[in-house]
């Protein structure tokens, strides 16, 4: 019933939910592995390894004829090879939405969303974009229903086999009509999810960009505007480590403990289960909390019209007045997909060779007028703290002795040959109001000199740059 109550509440939708065990919370699952499933999260390493390698030995599988109006909420109970077979037909909306309904303060953001709580009575201006994915049947009954948003401030909300020719990635690519769209409007506020509503992005009045990075550090730095956390407290904050560092900033302020975890949001749980952390997030446009085992996007969105019904603030101004206050990591990420896999294994390869070489701390490295010192270089690796774990190979760092990382790592999502991701960031405490582009073009000369990326790759330009 744990399992079955958290995936209602997760989006789990149009799709097949195998849990691992008859025994959730026994001391093993069916594959011999302990791993606490009741969390709904997702699985660790160690089983779907082991799924994987049973997946080779499967010879044959049973489809048990069972008949169930998936169009009707409700239980079907059928006799399957003698033994008793359940399918149970849940409305993912209705339970999100309470869900969701216990998190936030509804009644204060309809007020502020319909514009009956504001000066002159005008609704908010938002373009919510779910770019035909699953978040369309959330998108309405949420904003346009409950909160009073108007309906043309949402759409494609219709959810597509194909996302209707869309693709639908939260960025500033493949989001780019929500981008125009908003940026030539009087828009309040932007947002697009993922096809599977996880990942989010935000963006204000004439298309200002919150980074995830910044995103996650200005909620945290709010988080006590929501009433979840002030109910409950506010524990740890964590990103991923190639996620830029503004939120642990906020941490220090807070006295919270802050975690740095590898790209993958598998690596929250442990410590959301541990009752050590409360808000996390990566640069590739995932936020969440502890209220699920997954990041979470229209939450996000719900967090952000929190903070700005609190503030009576837009969103370029919550951000500029976080920069002022705790200083900006200026961060963007290069995408170079389906290059060759063997150049690329081989430039990792080497670059791990180079920077790891003791010789290579202390180094000063130079470019466009500008030059960094060499802090660390390492391929990072992540000591669990719950569960002693460690996961190596996470992605190869540099660190400056100002703060300023460059990172690299091949993704672990493309669907062929290799993805390289180049990740910068770089901290200024008072030169806040620059373009990243150009704060970050010496930080990203260096990084292509010391890999040799043009050379490996054979590519002069990435495919998307965020
Ligand atoms: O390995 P990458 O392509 O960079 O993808 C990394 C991302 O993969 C999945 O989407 C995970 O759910 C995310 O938590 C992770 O950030």
């Amino acid at each position: 019933p744990a399992v079955s109550s958290l995936i209602r509440r997760h989006k789990a939708l149009g799709g097949i939910v195998l849990t691992a065990s008859h025994n959730p919370g026994g001391p093993e699952n069916d594959f011999g592995i302990k791993f606490n499933c009741e969390n709904g999260g997702p699985a660790p390493d160690a089983f779907t390894n082991k799924i994987y390698a049973l997946s080779g030995e499967i010879k044959q599988y049973k489809i048990a004829s069972v008949s169930v109006d998936v169009g009707k909420v409700g239980v079907t109970n059928a006799e399957v090879d003698g033994k008793p077979f359940t399918v149970e037909v849940i409305d993912s909306v209705s339970d999100y939405v309470l869900l969701m309904k216990e998190i936030f303060d509804f009644e204060q953001l309809s007020g502020f969303v319909s514009g009956k709580s504001r000066p002159g009575g005008a609704p908010l201006k938002m373009r919510i974009d779910s770019m035909n994915g699953v978040t369309g049947s959330y998108v309405n009954e949420i904003f346009v229903n409950c909160l009073g948003a108007s309906k043309d401030g949402v759409v494609h909300t219709t959810p597509l086999p194909d996302f209707g020719g869309l693709h639908p990635d939260p960025n500033l690519t493949y989001a780019k009509d929500l981008v125009d769209t908003v940026r030539a409007g009087d828009y309040d506020i932007g947002a697009a999810f993922d096809g599977d509503g996880d990942r989010n992005m935000i963006i204000g009045r004439k298309a200002f960009f919150v980074t995830p990075s910044d995103s996650l550090a200005v909620i945290a730095h709010y988080l006590e505007c929501i009433p979840y956390f002030k109910r409950n407290g506010v524990q740890g904050l964590a990103r991923s480590m190639p996620t830029a560092s503004a939120v642990d900033r906020v941490a220090e302020a807070l006295g919270k403990e802050m975690f740095e975890v590898p790209t993958g949001w598998k690596y929250f749980g442990n410590l959301m289960d541990a009752g050590r952390l409360c808000l996390c997030g990566e640069e590739s446009f995932g936020t969440g909390s502890n209220h699920i085992r997954e990041k979470d996007g229209v939450w996000a969105v719900l967090a952000w019209l929190s903070i700005m019904s609190h503030t009576g603030k837009s969103i370029e101004d919550i951000c500029v007045e976080h920069w002022k206050r705790y200083g900006r990591n200026y961060f963007t990420r290069y995408d170079y997909e389906e290059c060759d896999l063997a150049p690329c294994n081989e430039m990792m390869e080497t670059l791990e060779k180079t920077i790891t070489d003791p010789a290579f701390v202390g180094k000063e490295l130079s470019a466009g007028g500008k030059t960094y010192k060499v802090k660390l270089g390492d391929n990072f690796s992540y000591n669990d703290p719950i569960d002693k774990s460690v996961s190596t190979k996470q992605g190869l760092r540099i660190v400056f002795t100002d703060g300023s990382r460059i990172v690299m790592r091949l993704s672990g999502t493309g669907s062929s040959g290799a993805t390289v991701r180049l990740y910068i960031d770089s901290y200024e405490k008072e030169n806040v109001l620059g373009s990243a582009s150009e704060m970050l073009k010496p930080l990203i000369d260096i990084a292509l000199e010391v890999s040799k990326l043009p050379t490996f790759t054979g590519r002069n330009a990435p495919t998307v740059i965020t």
